[in-house]
């Protein structure tokens, strides 16, 4: 399960947004911290196909994106930053439907993702229109939702913004879990340092290129600083406060 990319390039006319960029991911939980227009909404547009490189070349556990696009998608999940449910159909119409653009029958997806719904507390709302969820709920219906099909990679781009930090910790904790259970690959664009642990690869990502790639606490002790905070102030142009 990883996500390779090599020398990716990519321009919004004449605005170079992602520069040269080479980055290996493997399973587990990876964070991609960078403040706001450093190039990770960009990168996740180019990582699902959406975006097509000026130069270089993204592999997904193996597959080639521009050759092989269709089976990368079999085994990728997405929760993109805006959010993309039906809020006047109900939880279940929303995974089912979803399910059903993969081929998924609604009994096999309900099945495929019991468990996870068990998890994120979701059991007892699944009759309920989306529209009467906090944002919390929504997040958590995108990211078992994004599960429904069981990638191998699953990426999430800023999916913790403007909750409540309750809702933050339980999707952070549980996404965290989701790697030791399932061994997948996941990628968590973020600019919220308080989610970083000592123990995540953490990606430094700054005027669309690496800063920094490495164990979060191995990343500290190499730039002599005490924390992910000082790392990111000392790596980035951010002047933003982002804990
Ligand atoms: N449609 C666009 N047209 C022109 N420039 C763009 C466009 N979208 C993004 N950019 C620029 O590309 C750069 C990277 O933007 P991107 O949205 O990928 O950053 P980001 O790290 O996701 O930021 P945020 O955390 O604010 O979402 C920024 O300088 C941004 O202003």
């Amino acid at each position: 399960m990883n996500i390779v990319t090599n020398e990716l390039t990519f321009y919004y006319g004449k605005k170079l947004a992602i520069d040269s960029l080479s980055l290996t991911l493997n399973s587990g939980f990876n964070v991609l911290l960078g403040p706001n227009g450093a190039g990770k909404s960009t990168l996740f547009a180019m990582l699902t196909g959406l975006y097509q490189a000026a130069s270089g070349a993204i592999k997904i556990n193996g597959y080639d994106l521009t050759l092989d696009r269709s089976n990368i998608m079999k085994s990728m999940g997405v929760v993109f930053q805006q959010s993309t449910l039906d809020v006047d159909l109900s939880v279940k119409q929303n995974l089912t439907y979803y399910a059903a653009l993969h081929g998924i029958s609604s009994t096999q997806a309900l099945d495929n993702i019991s468990d996870i719904l068990a998890q994120l507390q979701l059991t007892t709302r699944l009759n309920d229109k989306v529209r009467s969820l906090n944002g919390g709920h929504r997040r958590r219906v995108e990211i078992a939702r994004a599960l429904i099909h069981q990638p191998k990679v699953l990426l999430l781009d800023e999916a913790t913004v403007g909750l409540d930090i309750d809702s933050r910790k339980m999707i952070t904790e549980y996404v965290g879990s989701l790697c030791q259970q399932r061994g997948i690959c996941v990628l968590w664009a973020t600019h919220l340092i308080d989610e970083i642990a000592d123990d995540d690869q953490l990606i430094i990502i700054d005027e669309g290129k690496i800063k920094a790639q490495g164990l979060s606490a191995d990343l500290c002790k190499k730039h002599k600083v005490v924390d992910v905070y000082q790392l990111y102030r000392t790596l980035t142009s951010s002047t933003e406060i982002s804990r």
